[in-house]
């Protein structure tokens, strides 16, 4: 392994005594996780079906390894059911240590392609609202998608500028991370191009986007409110001095500790330009000294004084239902909380507004709440994301196949499948299945709709996310 050469002398005089040790992680293979999607299934119920032997992340409770030699997550029914993401299990940190408290109102801002958001989300169990944010429009598509595959309705995915996000959300958040673009020193075992691209961009090109990030992201954060920093890189410009930066910017924010995994380090004072001993509240994941790739975080808080400034919330005009959307609906059950007054219209397209959605107006917008379907001449479609959100138990016509019935491969990749009405397929035991949308679940987790006529099932898998050979 030939490291950039600027690289290698920093880390150097970086690691001093331990740089031998951080050269010989580049002997082995690199670590490989999933994350347990915990609005969609406990841990514990998880273990009882993996399709995988798994040993647990030690510092995230719903992390875990597995072997990539053996296993191929991303192929089986349960990624397409939205029941994990795969993640390295250094980049599953952050979003484990921001806590969050039921009904916040979260920002990502920097969040595709979604392995933090999907987990900040997870964690806001339905409640409060999480905003997730890319510059990169491309890439908040990307994110669209694997927020949708969680099965998250309280959330809006935007593709804005920092400073422009800044002018509508005026000491908004209750919480915000900042996954930082960085110049990923802790992902060169993953990937070779990693470092062609640290040679051509350096560390400095990233400090600076960091700092234009930080500088907006402050002004969004409510008194009281929590913000965490974090980078995939070991560079001291764009870890401890981008925190200097920050503490520099608000005198109203100050780092604070947080629980650490035995094998983390803490932020080092010296690789700061100021010494502030509080850089030791930072915590710094080397690849030489624990089960990860490498990763670099700071949890700050904002003074609260008395004055909590609420947020402007969305006003819409609700959606005069019509009676194909009003048929539909019947058979989803009034726990999956899809009150009919918090539906907005839009050229047909129909979106659930949870409660507490900020005012979002003028915002570049992939999607703001719940996409529920579309209204068409004389029928109501249902979407992809509502199949995703809802529970197996939350619609009144379920077909439930178990992952080893090659029909789910089938309706995967967008083909029509047939019930074998002797064997019932659906498992709901004493209900018939009726013609019409069926949801179609994988060993009770739901994949998507398709359409029931007599046993034989049309597929209306949608066609984007279809599963390729
Ligand atoms: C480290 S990646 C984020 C990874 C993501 N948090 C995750 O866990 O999947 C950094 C992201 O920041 C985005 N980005 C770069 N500059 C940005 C800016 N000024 N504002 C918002 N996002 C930015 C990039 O497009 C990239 O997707």
């Amino acid at each position: 392994m030939v490291l950039p050469k600027k690289f290698d002398e920093r880390i150097k005089s970086q690691l001093g005594d331990e740089y031998d040790d951080y050269i010989k992680c580049f002997d082995s293979d690199m670590y490989h996780g999933i994350r347990v999607n915990t609005s969609k299934i406990s841990v514990e119920d998880f273990l009882k079906i993996s399709p995988f032997e798994l040993e647990p992340v030690p510092w995230t409770k719903n992390g875990f390894y597995y072997d990539h030699k053996k296993y191929t997550p991303s192929k089986h029914p349960y990624y397409y059911a939205g029941l994990y993401y795969i993640q390295e299990p250094s980049a599953m940190t952050p979003a484990s240590v921001l806590d969050i408290d039921e009904g916040d109102v979260v920002l990502d801002i920097c969040a595709a392609p979604g392995g933090k958001s999907t987990e900040l989300a997870a964690k806001l169990g339905g409640t409060g609202i999480l905003i997730s944010n890319d510059i990169s429009n491309s890439r908040a598509k990307a994110l669209l998608k694997n927020l949708e595959l969680f099965g998250i309705g309280n959330m809006c995915v935007v593709s804005e500028p920092p400073n422009n996000l800044s002018k509508a959300f005026e000491e908004t958040f209750d919480k915000i991370l900042i996954d930082a673009p960085c110049s990923g020193e802790g992902m060169f075992r993953k990937s070779s191009s990693m470092m062609t691209a640290w040679e051509n961009n350096g560390t400095e090109l990233f400090a600076g986007l960091q700092r234009g990030i930080l500088k907006e992201v402050c002004k969004m954060l409510k008194p009281g409110g929590r913000l965490l920093y974090s980078t995939c890189t070991f560079s001291p410009e764009e870890d401890e001095r981008s925190v200097e930066y920050l503490l520099s910017i608000d005198d109203c924010i100050h780092l604070i500790d947080f629980p650490k995994y035995e094998k983390f380090d803490d932020g080092n004072p010296e690789w700061g330009e100021t010494g502030n001993p509080d850089l030791k509240k930072c915590a710094r994941l080397w690849p030489h000294h624990l089960k990860g790739e490498g990763h670099f975080i700071a949890l700050f808080e904002k003074d609260a004084d008395a004055y909590v400034r609420g947020c402007q919330t969305y006003s819409f005009k609700p959606y005069k239902a019509d009676e194909d959307f009003l048929n539909f609906i019947t058979h989803v059950s009034a726990d999956a909380g899809i009150t009919p007054g918090r539906i907005e219209e839009n050229k047909g397209r129909l979106y659930y507004i949870p409660d507490g959605m900020p005012d979002v107006k003028g915002l570049r917008l992939l999607r703001h709440g719940l996409f529920l379907g579309e209204v068409k001449k004389n029928r109501f479609e249902p979407s992809q994301s509502l199949a995703m959100y809802l529970k197996k138990n939350q619609f009144d016509n379920v077909v439930d196949l178990q992952a080893d019935d090659i029909r789910v491969i089938k309706y995967l990749k967008g083909e029509t499948i047939e019930l074998d009405t002797e064997s019932a397929d659906s498992v709901d035991s004493g209900m018939e299945l009726k013609n019409g949308y069926v949801l179609v679940c994988v060993d009770g987790y739901p994949l998507g709709w398709a359409k029931n006529n007599r046993g034989v099932l049309k597929n209306k898998y949608l066609s984007g996310w279809r599963m390729m050979s």
